[in-house]
């Protein structure tokens, strides 16, 4: 085990460093307003995430905070359930939210700032109880008219929410013309942002009669990891990696998003979704953007998203039969027998929804043309992870012939986003004797190593952005078209197929089919989710 203080001590640039600059600016004054306050997004990620950023003093002082559900609920009671549900994250095992205890004044600042809205998002009259409690809010807490609107509810809401708003005219904001203050407003768009090329195209349109796109922020959380964004800066400042990023020296990549968890409460959320649309156009493909974007000519949020644009438009979309998918049967998972998808709550009992997927994608551009990228994700597997593996081609046989080495294994780049956040790079060494032999070995960067734990359950630097109004970690409307018109053709395929959808026994590695998909291009294989020492059931 490496002594992780020695390595910390030995860093080769300091991990923090308290100039100006390198401080985050702060953010505007603004009151955010949470639709779906007592959902599961809103406990489990958003309210963790801006106590996180109340603890590390970068909500602006000047905040307010109003959720809004049909729950009776007081804006007491509303506080209490948010503050037993962070505790209960305290020395929860399971969590990842790296709430060791609760800071009872970090906490108390933020209760301080919060009120609630009962009423039904599909009424008028909702929205003119909202508009007094901006007021309200507003003035106790001073936040200059400035507010952002959550939309964490269904995405069958998302529409109709942003009509309302803009009847209601709580979507106007002042540029500052005749003399008066200016103030902003903004919408948050959770994810899935459409179910398919047609209704995405139609969200669009619809909130873009309410909304100019400087004030959608279409989320997608992938985008709020560290890892996911370090992405940019291990291939733009590194000069190392850059000249072999492309097709002469890439076989192909690999991205993987694995979990363990099954649907959980979600089953009626999942029966209406399923795997490739809950997590592919937006996650996914996310990914893929920051593995294959060009480097962007400044890092303003119009070079960077047009890169990321450029990669979608540049996929052909998906041949059906390079498509794979599956659903989760009985098993075990991490020791823990599981039932089978069809067994869960809200599920139908001949559910033919998938909670496995995999493709084979391609980039026809300059860089990219002819290497695949074979994505795959599914529930309920042999472990958690989500990486982005890179194989190289391998180098020339010739200089190893009449030695014990018959062949020459790739070198893969493993980019590791959750959960041991990290990147390794293997390579071929001699091993030690008088004889020439190689063995595959290992350079690994662990975060954990060089960083001290930060809290940061992935909306933490979204919210933040918002506040700021930096859209650059938002998908744009074109690139949400473009993912989905990249996967339409097999959501179309899997409507129209009479099949039964394959299983997967739970704590796999997935169905067989998934294997079949890499075999038929030659010499490769998924690598395996857990790696061999890990497999235990
Ligand atoms: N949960 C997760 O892990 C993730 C969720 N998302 C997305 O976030 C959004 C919310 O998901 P999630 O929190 O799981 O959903 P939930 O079903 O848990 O919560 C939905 C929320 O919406 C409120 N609501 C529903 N209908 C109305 C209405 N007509 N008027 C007012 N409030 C309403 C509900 O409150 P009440 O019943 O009190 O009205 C509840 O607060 C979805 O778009 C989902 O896809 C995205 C990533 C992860
Ligand atoms: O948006 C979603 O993401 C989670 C996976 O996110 P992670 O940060 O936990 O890796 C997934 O479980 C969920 O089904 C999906 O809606």
């Amino acid at each position: 085990m490496p002594d992780r203080q020695a390595i910390r001590a030995s860093s080769v640039a300091p991990a923090t460093d308290p100039s100006p600059r390198r401080q985050p600016k702060p953010a505007d004054p603004c009151t955010l307003v949470i639709f779906g306050a007592t959902g599961d997004l809103t406990n489990r990620l958003v309210m963790p995430a801006l106590y996180n950023l109340t603890k590390t003093k970068v909500l602006p002082e000047n905040f307010a905070l109003i959720g809004v559900a049909r729950s009776e609920r007081t804006a007491d009671g509303w506080r209490d359930h948010l503050y037993k549900t962070l505790k209960s994250y305290v020395g929860n095992a399971a969590n990842e939210f790296h709430v060791d205890h609760v800071d009872e004044a970090a906490w108390k600042r933020l209760a301080s700032r919060m009120s609630y809205v009962q009423g039904d998002l599909t009424k008028p009259e909702l929205y003119e109880k909202l508009r007094d409690m901006l007021a309200e809010t507003g003035k106790a807490h001073g936040t200059e008219g400035n507010a952002i609107f959550y939309l964490a509810v269904a995405d069958s809401l998302f529409g109709s929410v942003v009509e309302q708003l803009g009847k209601a005219k709580l979507t106007d904001q002042n540029e500052g013309r005749n003399g008066q203050r200016p103030f902003w407003r903004r919408v948050v768009i959770e994810k899935p942002f459409g179910n398919s090329l047609a209704s995405a195209r139609e969200l669009n349109a619809r909130i873009l009669r309410s909304l100019q796109e400087n004030q959608i922020f279409r989320i997608d959380h992938f985008l709020g990891k560290d890892t996911v964004q370090s992405i940019m800066a291990l291939r733009f400042a590194n000069g190392l990696f850059e000249p072999i990023w492309n097709r002469d020296r890439i076989d192909h990549v690999q991205i993987t998003a694995a979990e363990t968890v099954g649907v959980e409460q979600r089953g009626e959320f999942y029966e209406a979704t399923g795997a490739l649309r809950d997590m592919v156009p937006n996650h996914v493909f996310s990914l893929l953007s920051m593995v294959a974007m060009e480097p962007p000519v400044g890092f303003d949020e119009a070079s960077i998203r047009t890169k990321k644009a450029d990669v979608f438009a540049a996929m052909p979309a998906v041949k059906p039969d390079r498509a794979v998918r599956g659903q989760y049967r009985a098993g075990t998972v991490l020791g823990k027998a599981v039932k089978a998808y069809r067994q869960e709550p809200k599920v139908a009992p001949d559910s033919n929804v998938e909670t496995y997927v995999a493709m084979e994608l391609a980039i026809d551009n300059w860089r990219w043309a002819g290497v695949p990228f074979y994505i795959r994700t599914g529930k309920h597997m042999s472990r958690r992870n989500t990486e982005i593996a890179i194989r190289f081609k391998p180098a020339p046989y010739a200089a190893f012939k009449g030695t014990p080495v018959d062949c020459l294994p790739p070198n893969w780049l493993v980019l590791r986003i959750a959960p041991d956040e990290g990147i390794s790079l293997q390579f071929e060494v001699k091993r030690r004797g008088p004889i020439v032999d190689l063995a595959a070995v290992k350079m690994d960067f662990h975060y954990d190593d060089w960083f001290p734990k930060e809290p940061n359950v992935g909306y933490e630097t979204l919210l933040y952005d918002v506040m700021v109004g930096d859209p650059t970690l938002f998908m744009r409307a074109d690139m949400v078209e473009e993912a989905w018109r990249v996967v339409q053709p097999v959501l179309d395929a899997w409507a129209a197929e009479k099949v039964d959808v394959p299983g997967y026994a739970s704590g796999s590695d997935g169905p067989g089919a998934a294997d079949e998909l890499l075999r038929r291009d030659g010499d490769r294989a998924w690598r395996p989710v857990a790696p061999p020492s890990e497999r235990k059931s």
